[in-house]
């Protein structure tokens, strides 16, 4: 069985000066009319759950006007188990502490996966290459340890090859770094064209649910020319590091790390055209909202858990087919927490299964 949330209560949180939310296993819808701190607690929660937010805001911006410090504390239950989290904001410092002791925010992803979903995430389509690059990874990251680290340790060791591009450094360094680099590269795409393979099928077909007879079909594009899901890791680092020393002379003209995951993208195409630049902003929605379910059952398949489903605002953006589909999955049984500013976007069978919390300017 999957954790939940049973409890998150606030401190000096940004507009959330002491408030407590016991939410349902279920649904729990928070409405209120705009900026009363619904998606407030839906940033709180993704940070208890993930150690990350989507605004991505300052240590200062989270404390409430004179507060030194804020804190949220959720406790997250199930199976017998019981896990505290804490995330605590000074003015410059965030801290987050599990059971009492400190660990660092990506420590806690892994204890309860959260999946977020917001009107932004047209940007999944609309966006740049690296919005679709970090949303597979920062699924990936949550979902498995050792994806995050690779990850982190691929990161570094391309900046710090990129500032020797920069600087300037002889020929049999940079053969040291193009084999650490292509080893570290090549371990991040095997892990992220097995995520990729599993999750895109999943889209299509979610999509088809979402959209009726299109056809939807993702391509992961490599830079690496020729890597594809299903590779083994070997096989990739040799295609990397061959194709890095062939682009050798781009790089060090550009100063920068031109073959690798960094450089990669995922296309959508709906009955075999590029989504992002022919797909109606209906069909765009429905490509981010597919992604987002898809992530849910891939959750479900890869780690047999539930994910803790946040979706703000969502309901608004989406027409009634659409929200029809939402309704759908989390009927399913999810623990989901969404805010809207009005209830009659949800059907009266589900009205009456989820639990209703108000929010108003007193928050
Ligand atoms: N550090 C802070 N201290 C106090 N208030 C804050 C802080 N940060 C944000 N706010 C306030 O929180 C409110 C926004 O809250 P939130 O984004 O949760 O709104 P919401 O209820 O989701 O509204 P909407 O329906 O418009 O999305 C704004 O009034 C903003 O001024």
């Amino acid at each position: 069985m999957s954790l939940t949330v049973s409890r998150i209560s606030f401190r000096d949180y940004r507009n959330l000066a002491g408030r407590v939310l016991e939410p349902s296993e279920g649904v729990t819808v928070l409405v209120g009319p705009n900026a009363v701190g619904k998606t407030n607690t839906v940033e709180a929660l993704q940070y208890v759950t993930s150690g990350q937010s989507f605004r991505r805001p300052s240590p200062s911006e989270l404390l409430a006007p004179g507060a030194a410090e804020a804190h949220v504390s959720a406790r997250l239950e199930g199976d017998g188990r019981v896990v505290d989290v804490e995330l605590v904001a000074t003015p410059d410092k965030r801290r987050f502490l599990r059971n009492g002791k400190p660990c660092r925010g990506q420590d806690l992803s892994g204890t309860l996966l959260s999946i977020l979903f917001c009107p932004d995430d047209l940007s999944l389509v609309k966006g740049s290459a690296s919005r679709r690059r970090g949303e597979l990874d920062s699924f990936g990251a949550q979902a498995n340890v050792g994806y995050r680290k690779v990850l982190s340790t691929y990161t570094r060791s391309v900046e710090q090859r990129n500032r020797l591009l920069k600087d300037g450094c002889d020929a049999a360094l940079l053969d040291a770094w193009d084999e650490s680099v292509a080893l570290g590269g090549a371990t991040l795409l095997h892990h992220r064209l097995n995520l990729f393979g599993r999750l895109s099928s999943l889209v299509s077909e979610v999509y088809a649910e979402v959209a009726g007879s299109e056809r939807l079909a993702c391509r992961y594009a490599p830079s690496v020319e020729g890597a594809e899901v299903g590779m083994g890791r070997d096989e990739l680092v040799g295609l990397m590091l061959e194709q890095m020393r062939a682009r050798r002379a781009d790089d060090l003209r550009r100063a920068q790390t031109l073959t690798g995951p960094h450089r990669d993208d995922v296309v959508f195409e709906i009955d075999g055209r590029d989504a992002r630049a022919y797909g109606s902003q209906g069909q765009q929605r429905s490509v981010a909202l597919a992604w987002k379910m898809a992530e849910v059952r891939l959750c479900e398949d890869l780690l047999g858990e539930r994910p803790l489903l946040l979706l703000d605002d969502v309901m608004s953006e989406l027409d009634a087919s659409r929200r029809a589909c939402v309704t759908r999955f989390v009927e399913g049984g999810i623990q989901t927490i969404i805010t809207t500013t009005n209830l009659s976007y949800f059907d009266d069978e589900l009205l009456e299964s989820m639990l209703v919390v108000p929010y108003g300017p007193e928050s």
